[in-house]
């Protein structure tokens, strides 16, 4: 390849400032060092502060939902101030902006969500009442449809803040994903991985994807060393889902995919808001016919829902 990155003209990676973030950053510019034999140096890590990361007190779906994250450094890779950008892909919308293309697929980590209680009990255990805090609405959903005598407590912030929560005591147990617990390498946070048929995981969650320039010639080279056939292939199936159930941060909505040879079964799950009512089927078939599958659920799922399972949105 010619033309590769060097230190004196490095490739510029653009990611927020989590911790989580800049892991999954550091395994993108590992794992490009890796495949083109070049030093660390030849690339840059460049940290962008977004709006979703300075408001923390308000939640999500307030201050705009699903793309908060993301919209800022789509700008200014569009802008040509960085080079790619490293998502986590349960973020991300399912369009991107013009001139802007998302094929790039890291192998994608453990799918399952971890219950954590520092100060003990599991699960199925929890005492009436107890104060369980989330921010995500498809895992409330998912809670109060099984323990509706649960209390939901907000809870947004990155890991190490929703930790800290827990110690102070604002609630006594909460969810996180286990990828970010396995990328950020904390093994010592008291964490039970949950089955994902108890819990079924958000679209796209534990992989990471890495966004670029459509006309980039250099960074599509380059990507293309790095990008994982499964993980694309799991991940068109659950996006032309998450797609077609036309999903946003405001809407529960979980979603699978897992391959067996030449075969996609992917699961869904959509629930009402107050977990009142939850609606879950599996559709398989060909690899190649993941988007198809996608689709062909989430139409299914729509149809049984019927008008108004989601109206909560315009009730309140
Ligand atoms: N919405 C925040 C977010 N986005 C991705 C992850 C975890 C890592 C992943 O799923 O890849 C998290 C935190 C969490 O849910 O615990």
């Amino acid at each position: 390849m010619k033309n590769l990155p060097d230190p004196r003209n490095p490739f510029r990676i653009g990611t927020r400032g989590s911790p989580l973030a800049l892991a999954q950053a550091h395994e993108t510019r590992d794992r490009l060092c890796a495949a083109f034999d070049l030093p660390s140096e030849a690339f840059e890590i460049v940290v962008i502060k977004t709006t979703g990361d300075a408001i923390l007190d308000r939640p999500l779906k307030e201050i705009g939902g699903k793309g908060l994250f993301t919209r800022e450094i789509e700008d200014d890779l569009l802008a040509g101030r960085i080079d790619i950008a490293v998502h986590s892909m349960k973020d991300m919308p399912v369009q991107q902006p013009g001139g802007l293309t998302l094929d790039c697929y890291l192998p994608r980590e453990d799918v399952r969500d971890a219950f954590i209680a520092p100060s003990g009990g599991t699960l199925s255990g929890l005492a009436p009442g107890t104060k369980v805090g989330t921010s995500s609405l498809r895992r409330k959903a998912q809670l109060l449809n099984r323990r509706p005598d649960l209390e939901i407590v907000e809870f947004r912030g990155n890991v190490q803040t929703r930790l800290k929560k827990l110690e102070a005591g604002v609630a006594h147990c909460t969810f996180l994903a286990m990828a970010g617990l396995n990328r950020l390498g904390m093994s010592d946070v008291p964490a039970t991985p949950i089955a994902t048929e108890e819990m079924l995981p958000a679209v796209a969650q534990g992989a990471i994807g890495i966004e670029r320039r459509s006309d980039d010639g250099r960074a599509t080279e380059l990507l293309a060393a790095l990008h994982h056939l499964e993980t694309g292939q799991r991940l068109a199936a659950e996006r032309a889902y998450l797609a077609a159930l036309d999903g946003s941060c405001e809407t529960p909505i979980a979603g699978l995919a897992t391959l067996d040879g030449t075969t996609l079964s992917l699961r869904g799950e959509i629930l009402r808001t107050d977990g009142s009512e939850a609606l879950s089927d599996t559709r398989t078939g060909l690899i190649e016919d993941g988007a198809a599958i996608g689709k062909d659920l989430a139409e299914s799922l729509l149809a049984r829902a019927g008008h108004g399972f989601f109206d909560w949105r315009t009730a309140s």
